[in-house]
């Protein structure tokens, strides 16, 4: 297959690298300085640095160019840039081929999910959807074997970039559900902040399976409020990316949690890290989304005050433990 990847930080990368052993890949990133020193090093220094790009990878910082008689894009930019990377896209002139996206989260200030931001953008496209599930970058790009979802509302579709990408490293499933798989992709990062906190102060390994688990309840109540199935929080990109993300220690947002937990600036962990984390803007759509929906999310409300400052870690984690007991499912047991 000729495809291009748009987004040139570390999952962009590693799926361009993975990919490129298969395929025919070009890897898009907008700055083109950093396009120049990839070409020259071989190597992605700044975001995925001890991973090789095979001799096949081509580089570009001329989206046109890139994207010219590909067959699928694969559009890996953080979810910030998803609206504008397909406006750039639209802006071309050219027209727009099938658009595998691999962002998580929704977009700020809008709360849309990605298949929403690009009903907006790109009214006429047919085929389109999302690859998430438990992959760490680094892992992906060095080979080792990793399983993955592609869901869109056209199963067809699904299934038909299910079998051509799938390898014998990068297994891929097919779903139907395209909003639990989204929704199961953004929510899972605002766990993994959670955990990391609750790590961070040692609250021991009772406290992050009790995290994880009433996560999971938490995500499937706000998939199914959206129009998901509960079903999909039981597979890769509910439980199986929730459980990576809360635990890995490869996690950004983990560790975002981790350090808030030391009482750091959530403004100094950002700069730190170097890359982004998802959660942080997400946490806030998130909670906005569930109140108008009704929708009981006490662990995002948590991370909502943790990252707004409005309250320390010790009484978030107090305050989550002081709840009023509940059946678990969620009803009073009044
Ligand atoms: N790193 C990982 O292991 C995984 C990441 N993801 C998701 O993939 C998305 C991208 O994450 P990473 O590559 O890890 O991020 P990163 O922090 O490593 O790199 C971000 C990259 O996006 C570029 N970028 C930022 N805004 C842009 C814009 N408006 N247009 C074009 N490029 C832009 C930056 O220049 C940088 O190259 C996120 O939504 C993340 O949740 C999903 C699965 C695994
Ligand atoms: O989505 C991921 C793994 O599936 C990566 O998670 P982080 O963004 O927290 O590193």
């Amino acid at each position: 297959m000729k495809l291009a990847v748009l987004g040139a930080g570390a999952w962009g990368t590693a799926l361009a690298i993975d990919y490129a052993r298969d395929h025919q890949v070009t890897l898009w990133a907008r700055n083109a300085e950093q396009v120049a020193e990839m070409a020259d090093s071989r190597v992605n220094t700044r975001y995925l640095p001890d991973a090789e790009f095979p001799p096949s990878l081509a580089l570009s910082a001329d989206l046109a160019d890139a994207v010219a008689g590909v067959e699928l894009i694969l559009l890996v930019t953080p979810i910030a840039g998803f609206r504008p990377t397909l406006r750039a896209l639209a802006a071309t002139g050219q027209p727009v081929p099938p658009i595998l996206w691999a962002c998580k989260g929704f977009e700020a200030g809008s709360g849309l999910l990605p298949h929403q931001v690009l009903l907006e953008e790109l009214p006429g496209l047919k085929e389109f959807g999302v690859l998430s599930g438990p992959s760490f970058a680094r892992e992906v790009a060095l080979g080792l074997p990793a399983a993955v979802t592609v869901a869109s509302h056209d199963y067809a579709f699904a299934k038909r970039i299910a079998r051509e990408l799938n390898s014998s490293r990068l297994r891929l499933y097919a779903n139907d559900d395209l909003i639990g798989v989204e929704v199961g992709a953004a929510v899972k990062n605002v766990m993994a902040i959670a955990t990391g906190v609750a790590d961070g102060l040692g609250s021991g390994l009772n406290a992050r399976a009790a995290l994880i688990t009433r996560g999971l309840a938490e995500v499937t109540r706000l998939v199914v409020a959206l129009g998901g199935k509960a079903e999909t929080m039981m597979g890769l990109a509910g439980m199986g990316d929730l459980i990576l993300t809360c635990t890995g220690a490869l996690s950004r947002n983990r560790q975002v949690g981790l350090k808030l937990a030391e009482a750091k600036p959530l403004a100094v962990i950002l700069q730190e890290l170097g890359h982004v984390a998802e959660g942080v803007p997400t946490a806030y759509e998130v909670q906005r989304l569930a109140r108008e929906l009704n929708v009981a999310m006490p662990i995002t409300d948590a991370v909502c005050q943790l990252l707004s400052g409005s309250a320390d870690p010790q009484r978030v984690v107090a305050g989550l433990m002081a709840r009023e007991p509940k059946s678990e499912s969620g009803d009073s047991l009044s």
